[in-house]
């Protein structure tokens, strides 16, 4: 038990205004029964305070939550708490995420930021600070969100010069003169509702393009980027984790638990009204439940994605479905339907079937198909099983296979205005006949759009796509693109070399292919297979055909499935015996062609 930590604990709540709701008990465990508190693993200090729209109000009291100084994440937002910044904060070393926004925070931002070396995410949006931005801000060498609209902000902006910053929003204050060239890259809405105008020519709502990169990847933004990511990433999992299982009486929709196996129920504490809100099934669907059959089966949550959680869940006839219950849906009830009905419809053999769903004000749910081998990704870098081999060759070139099939097939439908939205390995399964098969189709058009870029879908999105919501097909082509350099190299969108350097697969590929090049670039486990390097090198050609930079130049989804299939029919029937092959090209003679040709980024 972290005495000294629930000392500190109590003496904010003691000197802060709060509802009788929230009330902490001396004599309970602070690790395990204090809402909105989450330790570390050995329960030796609290790492995580999450008291959302809790009812706090009147300013932080002094030397309280400063002595927490393990806290990793602090999220007051939505409460109304007065007063200036609490300078305590400033001394929290381990701080990565601060959610301070919409209270009534007055009075001048921090200025010493000399601590905060993991500082990921600040967010300090809807207060009234006053006072300018401090240039010391870019001291933060791993911020990735920088929040800071709607309050009353005023002066020049500062030349923040952090590679790693995704987001930025200086939104409504009353910033002046001329927005400094670090920050040009981002979006002009980030600074609207101020005075303030671009020097440059560019126009402010294009992105300034990054310049062109040398050879290797060692820009101090990406590292910066992905381990924000990562840490974020982690730190959501982990906490959704914690929260599933330690977090029993949530108002929010949270999972009671059932056992210590994660197992949850997807009942809700909340009850609604079922009887309006009836699953609606898809024709060939021969599940027979209801709403209420599928909240009482047993859950297991499969992993949290960009648009909610996943659970396999097992109803008592022994199906097996999952079931998908999605966040911040912003259309309404028919917009929702619509685009359920044109993905239900959807019946192919590369395309996991949507077999229900349920929409009301409080709940909205998805019913799959469940896939027992898991997805592509996990196949790909998921930990070995016993007795489980790799992903082969063939097995590769069947995953792009189909899951070109499937995606062709989607952009044909609904007028052809169908876009998938979403394609990532994540999102890929094996059909019964061993191809690839894609899910969650268009649902990036339901969900609020994922900041630009989605830490989740970072790597796959394509460089044009500023709202995850305008995704095209020219986009989902793009990603396609990474999957089939991801199939190739084994290795993810975006990843570690070993080293510190994280590196983002399309660009590392286009390095290596302009510059000098190496076999290295595939899987090693390729490698074992003799005579399929033309193979692998005509699929990297075309993977790289697809992630060009101008969406114009990317090849269509047909197109890209027929050289895929010309592929495999070099696989299966023309392949040369091995001792034909070998004074054929080695993969560094055939990469020079790649080189020659490829269109770099
Ligand atoms: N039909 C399915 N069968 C088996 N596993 C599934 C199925 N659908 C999703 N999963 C797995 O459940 C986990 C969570 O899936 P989910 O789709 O919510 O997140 P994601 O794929 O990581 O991101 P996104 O939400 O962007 O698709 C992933 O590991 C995914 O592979």
């Amino acid at each position: 038990e972290p005495v000294e930590d629930k000392q500190a604990l109590l003496d904010f709540l003691h000197n802060i205004g709060h509802p009788h709701s929230l009330s902490w008990n001396e004599n309970s465990s602070v690790c395990t029964s204090w809402r909105g508190v989450t330790c570390n693993n050995d329960q030796s200090r609290v790492i995580a305070i999450r008291l959302p729209g809790a009812g706090l109000s009147g300013p932080i009291p002094n030397n309280t939550l400063s002595r927490l100084t393990e806290i990793q994440t602090l999220s007051l937002r939505s409460n109304g708490i007065t007063g200036p910044f609490p300078l305590g904060f400033s001394e929290l070393k381990n701080l990565t995420y601060l959610y301070l926004q919409s209270n009534k925070f007055s009075g001048p931002l921090p200025s010493d930021f000399s601590v905060w070396n993991n500082l990921t995410v600040f967010n300090l949006s809807n207060n009234s600070f006053n006072g300018s931005i401090p240039s010391s801000i870019s001291h933060l060498t791993h911020l990735a969100s920088l929040i800071l609209a709607n309050n009353s902000l005023s002066g020049e902006i500062p030349d923040l010069n952090i590679p790693s910053l995704q987001e930025l929003n200086l939104a409504n204050n009353k910033l002046s003169g001329i927005v400094p060239k670090s920050l040009q890259r981002f979006p002009s809405e980030s600074f609207s509702g101020n005075n303030v105008t671009y020097a440059s020519a560019l126009p402010p709502a294009l992105p300034v393009s990054p310049p062109k990169e040398k050879s290797k990847l060692s820009e101090p933004a990406l590292l910066g980027i992905i381990i924000g990511g990562c840490v974020l990433g982690f730190t959501v999992i982990a906490a959704f984790m914690i929260l599933c299982c330690n977090d029993s009486g949530r108002e929010d929709g949270g999972l009671p638990v059932k056992s210590q196996k994660k197992e949850v129920s997807l009942k809700k504490t909340t009850s609604e009204s079922q009887d309006k809100n009836k699953m609606v099934f898809f024709e060939g669907c021969s599940l027979a439940f209801d709403l209420e059959d599928l909240l009482r089966a047993s859950a297991e949550v499969l992993g949290k994605g960009t648009f909610g959680t996943a659970y396999k869940a097992a109803l008592e006839d022994a199906t097996t479905v999952v079931v998908k219950r999605l966040k911040e849906v912003i259309v309404g009830k028919r917009e929702f339907e619509q685009q359920m009905e044109v993905v239900g419809r959807i019946r192919h053999e590369n395309v996991v079937a949507l077999r229900a769903y349920y929409y009301s004000k409080e709940e909205k749910l998805m019913v799959y198909d469940y896939y027992e081998q898991g997805s592509v990704s996990a196949m790909l870098h998921g930990k070995r099983v016993e007795g489980r081999s790799h992903l082969d060759w063939d097995t590769r070139l069947r995953i792009a296979i189909g899951a070109a099939r499937g995606i062709a097939h989607v952009h044909t439908q609904h007028g052809g205005k169908l876009v998938h939205g979403n394609i990532k390995a994540s999102n890929i399964f094996l059909n019964p006949k061993g191809f690839g098969c894609v899910s969650d189709i268009g649902l990036a058009t339901l969900m609020s759009p994922i900041p630009s870029p989605a830490l989740r879908s970072a790597g796959y999105r394509a460089p044009e796509l500023t709202d995850s919501r305008k995704a095209t097909h020219a986009s989902d082509v793009y990603s396609f693109g990474v999957l089939l350099l991801e199939l190739l190299t084994g290795k993810s969108p975006i990843h570690n070399m070993g080293g510190e350097e994280v590196v983002h697969l399309v660009r590392w590929v286009n390095s290596v292919v302009r510059e000098e090049w190496t076999a290295e670039v595939f899987d090693v486990e390729l490698l074992r297979y003799p005579n399929i390097e033309e193979e692998m090198v005509e699929m990297l050609q075309l993977g790289l055909a697809c992630v060009v930079r101008i969406p114009e130049q990317r090849p269509k989804m047909p197109h890209v499935l027929t050289m895929l299939e010309e592929i495999r029919r070099m696989n299966t029937g023309n392949r040369p015996s091995s001792e034909s092959r070998s004074e054929v090209s080695t993969p560094t003679v055939i990469a020079a062609d790649i080189a020659s040709s490829s269109v770099p980024q």
